[in-house]
Formats: C-alpha cells, sequence, structure tokens
C-alpha cells in the first residue's frame, strides 16, 4: 500500500522517467466527447485593454464568442502578482510530508491536496495544488512557515482585495454588455456586510511539476467552473487551454501583465446561456513546471437564489434554468459534474416534476 504522502503528492515522481500508469490518461467520462486534442490552432482567447473606451463591447463579444478572455491594464500591482507567484513556488518547493501537514481534512476543502475535480475520473492528474476557501488557511501558513506566516496571510488577504475589486468591476462591464445593471440582480447589490452578496469562493494555488511524458498526462482535467467569473493569474509557462466548439483546444499563452478570466456556471445561468461557461484544463510541460493562482468568485451565500435575470429573458422568452441556491448548485456539480447545467435546464425532459419521484 503506498503511503498518504506517495499517494497525493506528485512531487514525489518529478524524477521518474516514465508516467505510471494511475497518470496516463486516455479520455475517459466527463467531456469525452470533446476532441482530445486540436489540430495546431492560431487562435488565441481576446486579450482586452480594460482602459479601452470601448471595453464593454470589447468584453461582451469576448463572452459571447469565448466564456474567455485575457485583460491588459486591470490595476493590480505586478508586485502583488509576484508576491503570492513566489508564495506559490515556495509552498511546493517544501517536502512532501512539510506540505501534508497542511493538507485538507476529509470534510474541508481547504489546505494542500490533489485537484479538487479529482474524484470525477479514474487517472490522475499531475498537478498538486493548495486551497483557500476561509480563515484555516492561517492555521496551515502557520504550520507552514511558523516564523512568518504573518507576511504571508498578508498577501492572500491583499490579494483576495484586489480580485474582488478587478472581479465588481468585471462584472459590471460584463453585465452592461448585456444591456443590464447589477441592480437587475436582485441579490448582487446587497449593503456590504450582507450575507447574501456575491462573495469570496475560493483561492486555488495550482503547481504543475515537470513531468517525463507530457502528451499522456493531464495537469488538470477539462472542466468548467462553479463561479460567477475566475481570475486566473498564470506563471510564464503556458498550459492553460480553453475549449470553444468551432476551434477545439485552443492554449492562452501566458502574456506578460495579463490576467486570463473565465466565465463560470453561475454567470452562463444569469445570463439566460448566452453567455457559455467555458471549458477549459491545463497541460503539463516536459521541461518547465508551472504555477497557477486561480480567483474563483463566488455566488452568493445562503438561500439567495441564481435564477436568469429576468430583464434579459425578456416578456415573452422563458427561463432556460430553475432558480438554485449557489450551495444546492454545488451540490449537484459535486453529483453529476459535467452535467450540472443540464440537471437544472427547464426545457431538459428529465427534469420535468413527473420524472421527479
Ligand atoms: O492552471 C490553470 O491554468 C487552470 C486552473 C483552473 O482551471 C482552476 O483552478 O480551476
Ligand atoms: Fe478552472
Amino acid at each position: 500500500m503506498p503511503s498518504l504522502a506517495e499517494e497525493i503528492c506528485i512531487g514525489n515522481l518529478v524524477s521518474l522517467q516514465t508516467l505510471p500508469d494511475s497518470f496516463t490518461w486516455k479520455l475517459t467520462t466527463a467531456y469525452s466527447d470533446l476532441p482530445p486534442s486540436s489540430a495546431t490552432v492560431e487562435e488565441s482567447i481576446p486579450v482586452v485593454d480594460l482602459s479601452d473606451p470601448d471595453v464593454t463591447t470589447l468584453l461582451g463579444n469576448a463572452c459571447k464568442t469565448w466564456g474567455a478572455f485575457q485583460i491588459a491594464n486591470h490595476g493590480v500591482p505586478q508586485d502583488l502578482l509576484d508576491d503570492i507567484e513566489s508564495l506559490s513556488k515556495t509552498l511546493f518547493d517544501m517536502p512532501a510530508e512539510r506540505k501534508l501537514e497542511a493538507a485538507s481534512s476529509d470534510k474541508g476543502v481547504s489546505g494542500y491536496g490533489e485537484p479538487r475535480i479529482s474524484p470525477f475520473f479514474e487517472k490522475k492528474m499531475w498537478s498538486e495544488g493548495f486551497t483557500i476557501t476561509d480563515g484555516s488557511y492561517h492555521n496551515h501558513f502557520l504550520t507552514l512557515w511558523p516564523h512568518d506566516h504573518t507576511n504571508y496571510c498578508g498577501i492572500i488577504e491583499a490579494y483576495k482585495a484586489e480580485m474582488e475589486k478587478l472581479a465588481t468591476r468585471l462584472l459590471s462591464c460584463i453585465l452592461g454588455s448585456l444591456g443590464v445593471t447589477v441592480d437587475d440582480i436582485e441579490w448582487a447589490h446587497m449593503p456590504e456586510n450582507s450575507e447574501s452578496k456575491v462573495g469570496f469562493g475560493a483561492i486555488r494555488l495550482n503547481h504543475y511539476p515537470v513531468c517525463p511524458e507530457p502528451e499522456r498526462a493531464m495537469g488538470l482535467a477539462a472542466h468548467t467552473d462553479s463561479t460567477m467569473l475566475t481570475i486566473l493569474h498564470q506563471s510564464n509557462t503556458g498550459g492553460l487551454q480553453v475549449f470553444r466548439e468551432e476551434s477545439g483546444w485552443v492554449t492562452v499563452e501566458p502574456a506578460p501583465g495579463t490576467l486570463e478570466v473565465n466565465i463560470g456556471d453561475l454567470f452562463h445561468i444569469l445570463s439566460n446561456g448566452k453567455i457559455p461557461s467555458v471549458v477549459h484544463r491545463a497541460k503539463v510541460n516536459q521541461t518547465r513546471s508551472r504555477i497557477s493562482i486561480a480567483y474563483l468568485w463566488g455566488g452568493p451565500a445562503g438561500d439567495v437564489k441564481i435564477a436568469p435575470i429576468s430583464k434579459i429573458v425578456g416578456p415573452v422568452g422563458s427561463s432556460l434554468f430553475r432558480p438554485v441556491t449557489w450551495k444546492e448548485y454545488l451540490q449537484i456539480k459535486s453529483e453529476v459534474f459535467d452535467k450540472a447545467l443540464d440537471a437544472i435546464r427547464t426545457d431538459n425532459p428529465s427534469n420535468s416534476p413527473s420524472n421527479v419521484l
């Protein structure tokens, strides 16, 4: 029986010359109908300059076409991006035993461990991560950095604050491109201290070590994010790919100074399907390791229901999705994964009340 460290610590495997069978991918269940890789596509997602006077139109087009884009002139200080990247490097460079002292417990997702989507796949992904969902990271950081954890906690707090500001700005621009405002979402303009306002989901630090056979491995399998939107900072090694029906898998090359944004499932619901939640994945590299930092901007807390915005649906249109709380949606996702949006569609005959016993 392998020890826990051997089980989850991908860092232990980097010296191998060949890929162990448990890490060798053939496409399995989820998104198996998508092609494994595309011909070399020269296409890429748009880079939108947030200081452009046409930013609303540009973001709107990018969202409708791709559900993903890169942003320049976003206002997040480069020092902070460098700091969180080097925090991540320092963390993942630690010996496996140290990292496992900060492992996520069975109950929570916060802490060090495998990608959260791994239960849906037979094969293991060539990556490790550290997830921050609540204050429990303070204790984990104290374990990892007994002497300077305050400094590292400060970087996380500053990063969270900058990302929240940016996410709020993106939300109102993208809504603007759909002809609505935040005021058209009942819960999104609640007072600052309101339980139900759109809120923090998680920060996920991802590490993709060098891999002996990158073509046969998978860093992070194809998925959509269960968020409003996700803001991703990637180190200067590429690996992120987004999927678009017309184009296949398209690599998002890191561009210095830009951040990448993915539309998540909740925005897809709010827009009544007008904006896709982008299917994406991360590939790995034979010579260079890669770090990415995902800020997963969540939904409203508590009993607040997410539903298509009525102004977008229009007086004679029909709502494509039934209202769900974010908690309920996450539960559905944890059960049916890539079929979660289908499971709440109002035009899906298998969701009609007569089929629900
Ligand atoms: O590492 C990446 O580029 C993708 C990360 C991602 O999709 C996630 O953390 O949800
Ligand atoms: Fe993701």
